[in-house]
């Protein structure tokens, strides 16, 4: 198998069918709604707060709300109310299948569920797959997160409307140090791996450092994208900001951080600053216009057009020319 992650791996244009960039259009549709990009907020505390998924839901962009210290019943309600689709993430403890069970007897249908713990190929994951299909069964579930074929052809037999790819490559991540275990360091080549069975949409989920990062994604398999450390450190970013000789910072920490937890109990997360880079909605538009500038050097006009492309990758073993025949 080649193993290769973001930084050395490089697309290779072919002949460009446009004459404007504007021409290129990346948005998709995913669960029954289109969005203007692949690109989804990570599910965490210091990426997403209430304010920001309203927004996003109401500017054409997918959200996930993360599920700590968090009501999902009233979070469902309030983004009705607002007449916004809603997305909420959940565990697989009594607390969530209760949260479950109350949106289910109150009505409240979220559009899009993610079940999001650590080691997603799980019984667990499983249990609460077959209960979400049963309570609401309206919903577009997502489960994560997985780094293996044999996961994601699980988690796809047991409901699954789309998987998420992702054990340790996140900047804030220390799963591979404290365990041993991951895709941290060879992410692309395992959602490259992951892609080749999966039979609906796949989410990449962590290692995302460059705005070119999301065309990689795509080509290798990829239907989405979701992103922590890129769209942390904005004015509105939920973390607190820090000053640090006269520069503006905001923290950015794991979901299994002893930040997060309030303990310090199988932590495998740590914390950062992430140096504060303006506003959210310019960062979006910015990876848009990268986003419609990889599609024209595709050759193409849409998203999909990215996946034809043939590939380098450079240095190491795995190093060369990857012709598609
Ligand atoms: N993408 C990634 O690489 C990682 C992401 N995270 C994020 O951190 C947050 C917390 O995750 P998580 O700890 O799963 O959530 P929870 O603390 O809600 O745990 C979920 C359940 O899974 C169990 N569990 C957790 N890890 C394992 C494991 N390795 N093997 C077996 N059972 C396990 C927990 O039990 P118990 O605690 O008793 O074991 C608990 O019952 C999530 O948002 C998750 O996405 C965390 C680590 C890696
Ligand atoms: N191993 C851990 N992974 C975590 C933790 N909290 C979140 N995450 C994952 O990271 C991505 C974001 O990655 P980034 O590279 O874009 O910053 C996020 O979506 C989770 O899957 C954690 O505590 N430990």
């Amino acid at each position: 198998m080649e193993i290769f992650d973001y930084d050395n791996v490089l697309l290779l244009p072919r002949k460009c069918r446009v004459e404007s960039r504007s021409e290129c259009d990346p948005s998709l549709e995913f669960g029954g709604r289109k969005f203007k990009l692949p690109v989804m907020p990570a599910n965490m505390k210091t990426v997403v707060d209430e304010k920001i998924c309203l927004w996003l839901a109401q500017n054409g962009y997918f959200y996930v709300m993360h599920r700590f210290d968090l009501d999902n019943v009233k979070f469902v309600r309030k983004m009705k109310q607002a007449g916004a689709f809603a997305s909420i993430s959940v565990g697989v403890k009594p607390a969530d299948y209760e949260a479950v069970n109350q949106l289910a007897a109150e009505g409240l249908v979220p559009e899009y569920v993610t079940i999001d713990i650590a080691h997603g190929h799980a019984d667990t994951v499983k249990n609460m797959i077959e209960h979400l299909k049963a309570k609401l069964p309206g919903s577009f579930v997502i489960a994560g997160n997985v780094g293996t074929p044999e996961a994601v052809i699980d988690l796809e037999n047991w409901g699954a409307d789309a998987t998420k790819v992702g054990i340790g490559p996140g900047k804030v991540c220390i799963t591979r140090m404290k365990t041993g275990f991951g895709t941290g360091g060879w992410q692309l080549s395992a959602l490259k791996w992951c892609a080749r069975v999966a039979t609906k949409p796949i989410i990449a989920d962590g290692g995302i450092r460059e705005h070119g990062d999301i065309a990689k994604s795509i080509r290798f398999g990829a239907t989405m994208v979701m992103i922590g450390s890129m769209l942390a450190g904005h004015e509105e970013s939920p973390g607190s900001t820090v000053e640090v000789d006269g520069r503006l910072y905001k923290e950015y920490y794991g979901s299994a951080s002893d930040f997060n937890k309030g303990e310090y109990k199988h932590v495998e997360g740590k914390r950062i600053l992430e140096p504060v880079k303006g506003k959210l909605p310019d960062t979006l538009r910015e990876m848009q216009e990268d986003l419609q500038s990889s599609i024209s050097y595709a050759g193409g006009t849409r998203l999909s057009d990215l996946r034809r492309v043939n590939y380098v990758i450079l240095g190491g073993e795995n190093a060369g020319e990857h012709l598609l025949m």
